[in-house]
């Protein structure tokens, strides 16, 4: 039983997939056994070390509920995307049993539910799986749409599918002991969401900035919520990128480069933060994106304390890892650029200079 009210947000079935809901409000953990539904016998819960004590809690209810459950800590935040921690889980689930009725729960962060989503998708071809974000950024984004995978030393998110999970439970209350950075990454996200989609999350953000980077803000539950609409509207029409939905990937082509580059020690939100003051200049050097509008990203970013610069030097290796980024076709970068507030659009091939230009106005 929850405690207060929930918001259903409805993801429709794209692809051949199938719908499914996402979940938010206070104390929503105890759903997650009706979710996970009657043809289970066996449920795996993949969680971060940290998320040991909500893992434990969950066992204990899954378990009360008749599920075997296997619990699988995973090594932390983006320690967790690799094909070893991939490999063991798939061990983990032959020792277990599992079968192509049983299902797979990811509780965590981003890097938690992409790790999950993909041993769901991978083991016999695919099972369900469920996601319980528990970072602002895993519940506005990473746990809604199905994109799951791990990183390969070529870069981020190399190796995947799209595989949406069968619901996804966003308890707010699980926030109240994120550490403001995380909570400040899962706002790049959500004012990326602003920009491409729903400027009045920017408003909200610029009322009061400081309010923003806190669950407890008046406008928690709305930015969240205005943040999955976005991305369910998009993923909804478009699963599996064949257009659409590369608008949200606004800011992501240098901040992966960027993420490759730390060796994952920054946070995906900071990176694609950067990302996005990039994406802004490159808007405004080809006539797409007006000045008023480059300035707002640097300062709704910087006002809720993101990163809005990176090493000058390092620009060659890149340009270099941006080759091979997911929306790149032959030798052709793409980029995604705002063509005004809440209309983004696809820019191919910028000119070199331009885009070297456009990265000056970002180094540090
Ligand atoms: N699949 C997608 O569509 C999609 C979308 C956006 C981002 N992503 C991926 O998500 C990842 C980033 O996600 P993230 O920012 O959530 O990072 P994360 O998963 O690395 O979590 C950040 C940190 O927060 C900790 N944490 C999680 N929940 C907590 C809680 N309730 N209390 C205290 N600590 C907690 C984790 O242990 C970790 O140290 C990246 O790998 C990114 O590529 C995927
Ligand atoms: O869901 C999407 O599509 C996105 O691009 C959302 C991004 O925020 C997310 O970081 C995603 O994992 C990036 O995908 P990738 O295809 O560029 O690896
Ligand atoms: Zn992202």
């Amino acid at each position: 039983m929850t405690d207060q009210s929930v918001t259903r947000i409805h993801v429709a079935g794209s692809a051949g997939t199938d719908p499914y809901d996402v979940l938010v409000g206070r104390g929503l953990l105890g759903e997650l056994p009706g979710l996970v539904g009657d043809r289970a016998r066996r449920v795996a819960l993949i969680h971060p070390v940290t998320l040991a004590t909500h893992a434990e809690a969950l066992r204990e209810d899954l378990d009360a509920h008749g599920y075997a459950t296997t619990v699988l800590p995973v090594p932390d935040a983006e320690g967790a995307k690799s094909a070893q921690v991939a490999a063991d889980c798939w061990e983990a689930l032959g020792r277990a049993g599992f079968t192509r009725t049983d299902v797979v729960v990811g509780v965590g962060g981003g890097a938690t539910s992409d790790l999950a989503g993909f041993v769901a998708a991978s083991w016999l071809r695919g099972v369900r799986w469920i996601a319980v974000p528990t970072t602002v950024l895993g519940m506005v984004d990473a746990a809604v749409g199905g994109k799951t995978g791990i990183n390969t030393g070529a870069g981020k998110n190399l190796v995947g599918a799209f595989h949406p999970p069968a619901g996804v439970l966003c308890d707010l209350t699980t926030l109240d002991t994120l550490p403001v950075h995380d909570y400040a990454g899962g706002l790049a996200e959500i004012i990326k969401a602003g920009f491409i989609a729903d400027p009045v999350i920017l408003d909200l953000i610029e009322t009061d900035p400081r309010a923003a980077r806190s669950p407890h803000g008046p406008h928690t539950a709305q930015l969240v919520e205005r943040s999955i609409r976005v991305k369910a509207d998009v993923v909804s029409c478009d699963l599996k990128e064949s257009g659409l939905r590369e608008i949200l990937n606004y800011g992501h082509t240098l901040a992966h480069a960027i993420e490759k580059n730390e060796r994952y020690t920054w946070r995906h939100g900071a990176a694609v933060s950067v990302g996005m003051v990039f994406a802004a200049q490159l808007g405004l050097l080809t006539g797409h994106l007006d000045e008023r509008t480059v300035r707002r990203h640097s300062s709704v970013l910087g006002s809720v304390g993101l990163p809005l610069s990176y090493r000058g030097d390092q620009w060659p290796k890149l340009l270099d890892t941006m080759k091979v980024d997911k929306k790149s076709r032959g030798d052709l970068l793409r980029f995604i650029v705002l063509d005004g507030l809440a209309r983004p659009t696809v820019l191919e091939g910028p000119d070199p200079d331009v885009l070297a230009a456009a990265y000056r106005e970002v180094s540090a």
